[in-house]
């Protein structure tokens, strides 16, 4: 059985609650963090505190981290099982997902808001570049800002597969007899609405410091 499914009842979890033996829940997962406490940016009194030590640290944790600390591998791997009986409530962002958190999308493009100038196909076009940028910019713009090396060329040539730089250029002649989008939107419909929803989205991406410069480097704009 992987350590993650391990099943832990909170009462073992509340033995762990001293300096060389610590555990914390953290939604419904538990965490050793006995090694982690002595390396933990916060430092290691707070771990040690008596409402962490061994219990439900979650609402401390949320408090100050964002989710996706949790997410990285070399924490990942401090679980050693869940709670019994209980079942993790919180996630983090799903891959292309469009958020219902009010404001965090551009209002005309959120559900039951009418606009005279965006269509159903633009909300279309804005989950397929959200999509896209999920799924191959992000992974890329991440591992090229810890190494500082340029952009891919495999995420440039699937970039070139869409028409993304094409379509930046806002509509004209120079769409014609190209397929924007897998075919998502035609050539002659592509309106300056497109153009902005993409520079939105690598604004979007940029402002949630997803590889922040690297983003910019995808659309040819420098630091
Ligand atoms: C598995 C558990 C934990 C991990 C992996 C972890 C990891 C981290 C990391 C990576 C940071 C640096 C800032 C960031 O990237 O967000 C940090 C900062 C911090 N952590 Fe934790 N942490 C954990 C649990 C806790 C708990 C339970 C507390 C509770 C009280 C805590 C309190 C803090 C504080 C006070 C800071 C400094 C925040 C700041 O400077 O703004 N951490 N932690």
């Amino acid at each position: 059985m992987a350590s993650t499914e391990r099943q832990i009842t909170r009462e073992e979890v509340e033995k762990h609650n001293k300096d060389g033996d610590l555990w914390i829940i953290i939604d419904a997962k538990v965490y050793d963090i006995s090694r982690f406490k002595n390396l933990h940016p916060g430092g290691a009194s707070v771990l040690l505190d008596a409402e962490v030590a061994g219990q439900d640290a979650t609402e401390a944790f949320y408090g100050l981290h964002r989710h996706e600390v949790l997410e990285k591998p070399q924490y990942q791997r401090l679980q050693v099982g869940v709670i019994a009986g209980e079942k993790s409530t919180l996630h983090g962002r799903i891959t292309g997902e469009i958020s219902g958190v009010p404001y965090a999308e551009p209002t005309w493009l959120t559900a039951g808001y009418h606009s005279p100038y965006f269509t159903e196909n633009h909300r279309q076009f804005q989950k397929e570049v959200r999509l896209f940028m999920d799924t191959v910019i992000y992974p890329d713009a991440l591992a090229r800002e810890a190494d500082g090396k340029r952009p891919s060329q495999s995420v440039i040539d699937k970039m070139a597969e869409i028409n993304l730089h094409a379509m930046r250029m806002g509509p004209g002649k120079h769409l014609q007899g190209r397929k924007l989008m897998n075919g998502l939107v035609k050539p002659e419909e592509f309106d300056y609405f497109h153009e902005l929803i993409i520079t939105q989205e690598f604004a979007r991406s940029s402002m949630r410091g997803y590889g922040d410069g690297k983003v910019h480097q995808f659309l040819g704009y420098h630091r």
